[in-house]
């Protein structure tokens, strides 16, 4: 059942709780009568407000939540809290709800807040964090399934979805807000989940969004350039993610050492760690082999100590997806969960999962040629999955992609290079151009790609003809790989949402071909 248009996943039946006993646990100021109020959930988006909620009016980049007090109240808000700003805004907008004025910046103390109203203080499910530059929605849908392989009810939070067996809504953060965050794991509670695996991503940790939860096991799993427009350089964005590795974030951690990165969240962690490797000569804990690879999936053999080992498939080429699946198997091993469990729930070690818009095969498998789309959009990525395709793939590889507008621009010419090292027919489309010009945004990807001069380049802006220009280029045998627009629905041009289904245009395209039925 998917939640329809709603936002965010909330309990069904929550216990209100009063908000004057807010009051003495945080630096909370009083405007208005608020012995009676009780709310049963928390917001910050007024188009999210639920009848009974406590609205935070958060100071935003952008505009002032409190801005927006009216709408909320209208909506069923019981309460605002917000800052001293925002109590005057409230009261120019002529909105009546009573104010909890908060000393510090609303954000900072948000998930307490969330937890105390949510009653989410302490979640009795096991809780798992995964975080790193490629792969966290990944480990998190593999964490789900291997979940469910052992018998226990599993919940998840992706960039995709967040989701709760078949109660489902659309992601509009990797990581959500804090009261989005309490108001899933009370859900999650209320449904007898035990285990959710969250997808962490650095904005998260230093933007207290994962205020009041405490992981029982967090991950990292590799690190390289992303996000330098948010962060401004790499140290700061790798200390971010080194932060989750701390006690007042999680128990313990589960860390890939392949990299030097790698090596230092192992060292530097203040947090009890395992280590993950997948060559011999490295000091690990756990150790990962391949042991057969095509591009219907990967099979892998984990040594851990103790004599503990798991045989296993996962159905989904690239020998980083099996270092993904080692990954969520030692979590769950950390957590208590023992793999003889997981190995049990599974055929013939087949972990069955499904990762939506990563690796997704839209074509009809067989002879080919083959048509994957994925969320892939950093140097990092797109190395690995052309260099899985180089491993596996019968015939030429085709690969198109466009950048993010608006977002890291330093990384497009290396990703354009690194295409044209990889592939043997590069394909530049748009993707998201938002408010540059997409052609000086694919001009970037151009020179990379042509300044690696193997490999040939093609550029198309429209991704639909591209798709097209693709599928008219292949032959049997051959692999297109569209990477960027994942599972996403549209294309944001010039502050427009443009409707745009890579999977469905594929789809369509593949069928006009004659190549799916
Ligand atoms: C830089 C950043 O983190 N921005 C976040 C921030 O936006 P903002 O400060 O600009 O908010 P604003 O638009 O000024 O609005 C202020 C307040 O008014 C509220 N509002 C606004 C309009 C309205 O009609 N009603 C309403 O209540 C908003 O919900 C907000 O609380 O607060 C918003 C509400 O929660 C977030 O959606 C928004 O994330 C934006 C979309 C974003 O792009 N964030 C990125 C940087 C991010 O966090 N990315 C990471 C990693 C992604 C990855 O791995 O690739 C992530 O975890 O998603
Ligand atoms: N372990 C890995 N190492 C390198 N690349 C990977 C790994 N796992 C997946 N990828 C590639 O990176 C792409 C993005 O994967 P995924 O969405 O799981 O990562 P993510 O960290 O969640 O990214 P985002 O936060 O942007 O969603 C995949 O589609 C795949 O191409």
């Amino acid at each position: 059942m998917s939640t329809g248009d709603a936002l965010s996943i909330r309990p069904q039946d929550p216990s209100p709780v009063a908000l004057d006993s807010l009051v003495g646990r945080f630096p909370l100021g009083v405007f208005g009568d608020l012995s009676e109020v009780r709310a049963t959930g928390v917001s910050l988006d007024s188009r999210d407000v639920r009848p009974g909620d406590l609205y935070i009016g958060m100071p935003g980049a952008k505009r002032h939540g409190a801005d927006f007090a009216r709408q909320a109240a209208d909506r069923g808000a019981v309460a605002m809290l917000t800052d001293a700003d925002g109590a005057e805004r409230a009261a120019q907008v002529g909105s009546e709800l009573p104010v909890l004025v908060s000393e510090a910046h609303p954000r900072t103390i948000l998930g307490e807040v969330a937890a105390a109203v949510y009653g989410t203080d302490a979640v009795s499910a096991k809780l798992f964090g995964v975080t790193g530059t490629n792969g966290k929605t990944s480990v998190v849908y593999l964490l789900a399934e291997l979940l469910r392989a052992a018998g226990i009810t599993a919940g998840l939070s992706s960039t995709a979805e967040r989701r709760l067996g078949d109660e489902v809504v659309p992601s509009n953060l990797t990581s959500p807000e804090a009261s989005e965050l309490h108001g899933l794991l009370a859900r999650m509670a209320e449904a007898g989940v035990g285990g959710v695996a969250i997808e962490v991503s650095a904005q998260a940790v230093v933007r207290h969004r994962l205020d009041g939860v405490h992981f029982d096991v967090v991950a990292f799993n590799n690190f390289s350039q992303d996000h330098l427009d948010e962060f401004g350089d790499l140290e700061t964005y790798f200390a971010a993610k080194l932060q989750l590795f701390t006690p007042e974030h999680a128990e313990r951690g589960v860390v890939v050492v392949d990299s030097p990165y790698g090596q230092r969240i192992a060292r530097e962690s203040r947090i009890p760690v395992t280590r993950l490797a997948t060559e011999y000569g490295q000091e690990a804990d756990w150790y990962l082999a391949i042991t057969h690879q095509t591009l219907d999936g990967v099979s892998f053999v984990l040594q851990g100590p103790e004599g503990a080992s798991f045989r296993g498939r996962v159905p989904v080429f690239g020998r980083f997806m099996a270092e993904n699946a080692a990954l969520a198997l030692i979590m769950l091993h950390e957590a208590g969960i023992p793999l003889a469990q997981v190995s049990s729930g599974l055929e013939q070690g087949l972990i069955p999962v499904y990762i939506p818009g990563r690796l997704e095969e839209i074509s009809a498998g067989g002879e080919g040629p083959r048509f994957y789309v994925d969320y892939g959009h950093t140097p990092g990525s797109f190395e690995a999955m052309l260099d899985a395709l180089g491993e596996v793939a019968p015939g030429r590889i085709i690969f198109m992609f466009g950048a993010d507008g608006d977002r890291d621009t330093t990384k497009r010419e290396e990703m354009g290079r690194i295409a044209a090292a990889g592939a043997d027919t590069v394909i530049i489309c748009d993707y998201h151009p938002r408010s540059e010009p997409p052609e000086a945004i694919r001009a970037q990807l151009l020179a990379g790609a042509r300044s690696e001069g193997r490999a040939e380049v093609l550029e198309e802006a429209d991704p639909r003809r591209a798709i097209r220009l693709a599928i008219s280029r292949a032959e049997p045998g051959d692999v297109i790989l569209y990477a960027g627009p994942g599972h996403e629905d549209h294309q944001e041009v010039a502050g427009e949402f443009l409707p745009y289904s890579a999977r469905d245009e594929v789809r369509g395209a593949l069928r006009e071909a004659g190549l799916l039925p």
